[in-house]
């Protein structure tokens, strides 16, 4: 598709949406705009946008699809001041933020001046944020939720699709209240806990020096999510209030039910809650991405000796595999751990092992 594209928030999400629409649309011009100008420089200097907006209003102006990627009360306030600018008729507006009801609402607003606003929430990310992390296949078998208002037309949301077709997501039309509690249940409370956690095992640790030691394996994959930006997730918590509020008492129930099957030692419901938990986790589809974005791990045993972490690395730069993330999981102190490479995609994961077979003696794993 021809025409302008405007991006407003230059992170994660921004830059990322920016770079897929770029590859399917060639001929598009990006136009970017971020409150932190290094941030837009960064963008430009990256080629993630084509030009820098000096304002909202200027942007704005000439563009057929605004794209808001801010946090979500930052997007209200934007939205907001969208209503008095100029606009061109045909244009449409959506955003990328994780809460939909209030964001909704207040696209009101533009729909009394027969502004076309449908929210949009992709449904994959990390825990990264700003624009170096972002990738043209983040969003890639991933779900998008769209929530359009009854009077949006049909050619309306079609045209956003066509704008977002090389994200290769998988969109899905639900409404604001459906998308806000299920993202509710599945991403912001979750995110909650993981922050909770992490409390609590800082708490222990200014008792128990061997907290962050011991911490390094199971505990970092359960609260990686607690590393996400604290700006994004305080406003996604103040937007989905009354959801996570009724969720917190429901985790709270919970955590009961846990304490009375302990104190009474019921043997037999504590086994029953882990393995229904195993159940229902292990029949998660794994290979497409769910709003939880996938990471493709694969262990490598590998012997202690110097040099060996650039020898896997070496082989995989080879042939071009690129890898997210590699790190050593310790598990007794005195035995050299064993590799994890994390990959994008099941494929990459695929490739890279069958190199390390092919190059090395080393066992592998992948991890389920
Ligand atoms: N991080 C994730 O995994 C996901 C985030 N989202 C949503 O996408 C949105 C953006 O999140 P990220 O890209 O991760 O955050 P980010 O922190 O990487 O980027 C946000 C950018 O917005 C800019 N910004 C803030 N206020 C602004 C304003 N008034 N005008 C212009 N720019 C402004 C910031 O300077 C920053 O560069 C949020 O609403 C978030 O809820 C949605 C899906 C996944
Ligand atoms: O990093 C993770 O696992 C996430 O949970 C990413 C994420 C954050 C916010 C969203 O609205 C959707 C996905």
């Amino acid at each position: 598709m021809n025409g302008r594209v405007f991006i407003i928030g230059l992170g994660l999400i921004g830059g990322s949406l920016a770079l897929c629409i770029k590859k399917q649309h060639k001929n598009a011009t990006i136009i970017g705009f971020d409150v932190i100008f290094e941030q837009a420089k960064l963008a430009k200097m990256l080629s993630v946008i084509d030009e820098i907006a000096p304002s909202i209003e200027d942007g704005a102006k000439e563009a057929d699809l605004i794209l808001i990627a801010t946090p979500v009360q930052e997007t209200e306030r934007i939205m907001q001041a969208l209503v008095n600018m100029e606009l061109k008729d045909q244009v449409i507006i959506s955003d990328a933020g994780s809460t939909k009801k209030e964001i909704v609402k207040r696209s009101k607003l533009l729909a009394d001046k027969g502004v076309a606003f449908i929210g949009g929430h992709p449904m994959a990310g990390s825990h990264k944020s700003g624009i170096t992390a972002a990738k043209s296949i983040l969003f890639e078998n991933a779900f998008y939720l769209l929530t359009p208002e009854d009077h949006i037309r049909a050619e309306q949301v079609q045209q956003l699709q066509s704008w977002l077709s090389g994200t290769k997501a998988r969109f899905i039309t639900l409404s604001p209240d459906e998308h806000d509690y299920l993202t509710g249940v599945i991403s912001h409370f979750p995110h909650v806990i993981a922050a909770s956690l992490v409390h609590q095992a800082e708490k222990t640790s200014e008792t128990k020096k061997l907290v962050p030691r011991l911490a390094a394996g199971g505990f970092r994959d359960v609260t990686r999510i607690a590393s996400s930006s604290p700006e994004m997730w305080r406003d996604i918590l103040l937007h989905n209030k009354e959801v996570l509020l009724s969720l917190l008492v429901n985790w709270q129930e919970e955590m009961q039910k846990v304490t009375n099957m302990l104190e009474t030692e019921n043997s037999e419901e504590i086994y029953d809650y882990f393995l229904r938990a195993k159940q229902f986790r292990d029949e998660l589809p794994q290979k497409q991405k769910g709003a939880i974005p996938a990471f493709y791990d694969l262990f490598v045993d590998v012997p202690d000796y110097p040099g060996v972490i650039s020898e896997i690395t070496g082989i995989l730069a080879k042939e071009e595999i690129s890898i997210t993330n590699i790190r050593i999981l310790e598990t007794r102190e005195e035995i050299y751990g064993v590799l994890v490479i994390s990959f994008q995609t099941e494929e990459d994961r695929e490739r890279a092992e069958a190199c390390i077979h092919l190059h090395t003696s080393y066992e592998t794993s992948v991890a389920l």
